[in-house]
């Protein structure tokens, strides 16, 4: 099996957390693309739900697969968000952003009464960081703001660079809300908690990829079939809205 079949499996299970009448979030990347086509199918078999996108490229693909589509200002609360991760940890800790849709995926994620991750066995992770952190900044003084996050990374002992993601032609990745992204090669880090509320207190700084008490159920399929992640103290974020 690949991890293609992986996302797979892991997006067809998260089918059966969706119910008629629900208002979905719908996640960005890979895995979040299969759930939006498996959900197409569903849709063309008659169930009834409507889904807000976390980017335009979601947007393309709903459309595509004919899942019904409404937006934040119509419908503020959501009931179910299904979303991928770059890095998924044992107490249900993440990084997302890889595809650098992080801003709108948190917005969505919050608004929503349960977020439920889809991954394969490789996002995995006992300790958070081997993937670059994204950090989602405002273009004005990126530079200024760069410096300010590789000193406040120095003074919580996190080692590694932060750099400008780029795309192939060298140009900064510009995000749909037209920020640009930061990425933290901090290799590990052991206070998600501390580097979160330190990231956010810069100017600048619009959000970052650490998603913490917003996840409700991880489900991970690997060689041994599909596994779930629970919280074992849920704690719901001051920040989630519905
Ligand atoms: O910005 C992108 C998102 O956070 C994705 O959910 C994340 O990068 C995982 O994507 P994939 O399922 O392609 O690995």
């Amino acid at each position: 099996m690949s991890i293609q079949d992986f996302k797979r499996a892991a997006a067809e299970a998260a089918l059966a957390h969706v119910e008629p009448g629900m208002k979905l979030g719908l996640g960005t990347g890979s895995t979040a693309a299969i759930f939006v086509e498996l959900l197409g199918q569903k849709v063309e078999q008659g169930l009834d739900v409507v889904g807000v996108p976390t980017s335009e490229a979601t947007r393309e693909l709903a459309e595509r697969f004919g899942v019904p589509l409404t937006t934040m200002k119509d419908e503020p609360e959501l009931d179910l968000t299904i979303d991928g991760a770059d890095e998924v940890d044992p107490q249900l800790r993440l990084i997302k952003g890889g595809g650098g849709a992080l801003l709108r995926e948190k917005i969505v994620a919050c608004a929503s009464k349960r977020m439920i991750v889809i991954a394969d066995e490789s996002k995995r992770v006992e300790r958070l960081g081997k993937f670059p952190l994204p950090i989602e900044v405002v273009p004005f003084g990126k530079e200024s703001t760069l410096r300010a996050i590789a000193k406040l990374a120095l003074r919580l002992g996190l080692e590694g660079e932060v750099v400008l993601r780029r795309s192939e032609d060298g140009c900064p990745v510009v995000t749909d809300s037209g920020h640009v992204i930061l990425d933290g090669h901090f290799h590990r880090i052991d206070d998600p908690e501390g580097l979160a509320a330190a990231l956010v207190s810069l100017p600048g700084v619009v959000e970052h990829g650490l998603f913490l008490g917003l996840a409700s159920l991880a489900i991970i399929a690997g060689e041994n079939g599909v596994s779930t992640i629970e919280p074992t103290q849920f704690q719901q974020s001051p920040r989630r809205i519905a």
